[in-house]
Parts: C-alpha cells; structure tokens; sequence
C-alpha cells in the first residue's frame, strides 16, 4: 500500500485552500454577468449564486415539507415508493447496483404528476404539491436566467437558444430531496489512501455528472458535497442555506460543443448531523434534439457529439453506473482515430 508522505498532503491541501469556488452575484451589471457566467462554466462547471429571485419562504415551505417526510416510519415512507425511478428511495440509487447513504424523493415536475404522487407522500397532498410546485416554478426562473446570461456570455445571438430546452410545457425536468441520515465510523476504516477522499466519512451519493442541461442545488447547513476539478482535486462545497449551488450537466456540455464542462462530484456523510438537499434537474421535453449550437462549432473547433434526443440520452445514463462517462458513447470520432482503427483492421 502506498501512503501519502505528509508533503504531498501539505502540497495538495494547499491547491485545495487555492481553488475559490465562483461566486455569480445575480444583482450585478449585466454584461459582467454574462461574461462571469460563462468563464464559471468554462472552469468548474459549477458556481455559487446569490442574491437569487427564490424566496425564503418558498425554500423554507420545501424544506419543512421533506424534513416531515424523512421523519416518518420507513413502511410510511415506503409507500410513496409505487413507479420506479420516481417517488421514494433509500440507499439504491438507480438500476443498476450503486448504492449510497441517502434516502430520497425523486419526482417529476410536471404539476399533474406531482398531484398524483403527493397523495402517497403526504397527509395533506395538497400542501405539499404547493410547496414543489411553487419551489420548481421559482428556481426554473433562475435557472432560465442563468442560461439566457450564459447564451450571452458566448456571444450566441439568441438569447433564448439554451433556456428554451427547459422553459417547454413539456420539459422532463426533475426535482429531488435527498436526506442523509448521520452515519458513524470508527477510526478503525481509517484508510490513508483515502485521505483525499472520505477519512473517516462514508460515501452518501458516489461520484458522477448529472445527465441533464442545469442542476439547482440548495442545502441546509449541513456539508458534504465536493466537487472535482479539471484536475482532478476533491474540492469541499460549504454548505449555504440562503444561496443555490448551480452546476453543468451533460446536456449543456453537448450543447456549447463541450466549451462549458460538467462537473462531477460526490457527497460525503457526516458524523453528526443530517444533511438535507433539493436538487433541480433541468431537462427538455423527451423528443427534443441535443445537438451543438451552431454558433459553438466552428472550423477550429469542429463538431464533438453526435446528435441525439433526451430520450435516448436518458436511456443510455439509465443503462450504467452512476460513475460512468455516458457522453464518451456519443463522441464524433476524431479523423485521426478512425484511421487507426481502419489501419489496424486492415489484412
Ligand atoms: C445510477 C443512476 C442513477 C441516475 C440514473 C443512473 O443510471 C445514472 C445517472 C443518475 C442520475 C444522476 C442525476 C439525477 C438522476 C435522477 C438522473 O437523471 O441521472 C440520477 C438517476 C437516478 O437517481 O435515478
Ligand atoms: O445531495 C447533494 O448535495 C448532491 C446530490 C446529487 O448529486 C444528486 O442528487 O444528483
Ligand atoms: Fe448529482
């Protein structure tokens, strides 16, 4: 077993202290705005938002909402668990065997459907429907802004290019409330290689991307999530119950010809408190097309990703693990590439 020598700890957690984490001010000038947007895309794929339009009681109703859930018995909790994927999980995470410390909600946003699975989450069905469809009404308006900002931060000429995948009637959108329970571990599973891992931490949701175009994240103040960077650097995200956390999914990636970059992360567990988090998956209507914007590709930088439907996007990520790299499968193949596959298939 290789052990890290107490230098190159010193020397990573030093990049670590280095990384600042972008912060959007949604109050400031606009042309600024844009331009900050999109470099935190470039960058990270991932930034802090503040002063954004959701209002606190509009978070507050959602979070008193899935704190009431999460209490309950777990033959209550159970019975919201009717269609996969959606309603209520715990520990499995989707198809295919990951599995995490978390319990969860996954719901669709579109507002009938939320009245259907309201009646085998809640005692009174109708108050919770309001407080999700008002919390997803609300942070769809920031996520709309922040891709109308970032289309202009790029210099496409309409502005609306990126928002309109998730502003449709019928986007697939999503939304879920995660709530991980506090996990204690001995010293004992102390593992040095680790130590830029967990340490003494288990692993509430494993490493990956989200497939989707835009994720909103809001928490309550207990930490956990990390991001990576380019480099490869586990990068801690302090919680921030007041603002939203926004990160670049799959779908976005494709979309800016892999100019901005999705990030992946994790979430760690911690020791003594629960952690509570709403996600936003924003996504277009299933039948829609994901393909480079054209304004993206250029002779200098030439198309990277065949053309593909959400669907079929979807199908793919639902056929592997939570950590796969589901956008290699739909990479163009560079020139040079396929001259070495028909240079070594050739007699
Ligand atoms: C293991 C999986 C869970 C997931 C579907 C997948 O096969 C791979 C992607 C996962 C993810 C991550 C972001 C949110 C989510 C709802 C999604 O669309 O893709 C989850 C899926 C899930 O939890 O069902
Ligand atoms: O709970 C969190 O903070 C992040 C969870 C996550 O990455 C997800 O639900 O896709
Ligand atoms: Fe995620």
């Amino acid at each position: 077993m290789v052990v890290p020598s107490p230098t190159s700890i010193m020397i990573r957690t030093k990049k670590i202290n280095a990384v600042r984490i972008p912060t959007i001010d949604l109050s400031m000038e606009r042309s600024k705005l844009s331009e900050f947007i999109a470099k935190a895309c470039e960058e990270y794929g991932f930034f802090k938002v503040v002063n954004h339009s959701v209002p606190k009681e509009v978070i507050s109703k959602l979070e008193d909402e899935g704190t009431e859930f999460f209490s309950k018995t777990s033959l209550e909790k159970r019975q919201a668990s009717t269609t996969t994927p959606f309603g209520y999980g715990c520990k499995n995470i989707g198809p295919n065997g990951d599995m995490g410390d978390l319990e969860y909600l996954l719901l669709h946003t579109n507002p009938l459907s939320i009245s259907e699975r309201s009646k085998t989450i809640s005692k009174d069905p109708i108050k919770f429907s309001c407080a999700v469809n008002d919390y997803t009404e609300a942070v769809k308006e920031v996520a709309c802004e922040i891709l109308e900002l970032a289309a202009e931060g790029l210099w496409v000429p309409d502005k609306s290019s990126l928002s309109k995948f998730i502003r449709d009637v019928h986007s697939d959108s999503l939304l879920r409330i995660n709530h991980y329970p506090p996990v204690k571990k001995g010293n004992d599973n102390w593992d040095p290689c680790q130590l830029q891992n967990s340490n003494k931490n288990t692993i509430g949701f494993g490493e990956h991307s989200d497939p989707q175009i835009l994720t909103i994240l809001r928490s309550n103040n207990v930490g956990g999530l990390q991001i990576s960077t380019h480099h490869g650097l586990w990068i801690p995200v302090p919680p921030e119950p007041n603002e939203l956390y926004v990160m670049v999914g799959d779908a976005l990636q494709v979309l800016t010809n892999g100019r901005f970059v999705s990030v992946r992360h994790r979430v760690l567990t911690n020791e003594m408190k629960p952690r509570m988090s709403m996600m936003y998956f924003a996504a277009p209507p299933l039948n829609w097309w994901i393909t480079p914007l054209s304004k993206m590709v250029t002779a200098h930088n030439p198309c990277l990703y065949k053309s593909f439907t959400w669907a079929q996007y979807k199908q793919a990520a639902y056929s592997l693990r939570l950590g796969d790299s589901r956008l290699d499968l739909f990479k163009v193949q560079k020139q040079e590439d396929s001259h070495l596959v028909h240079a070594s298939s050739s007699p």
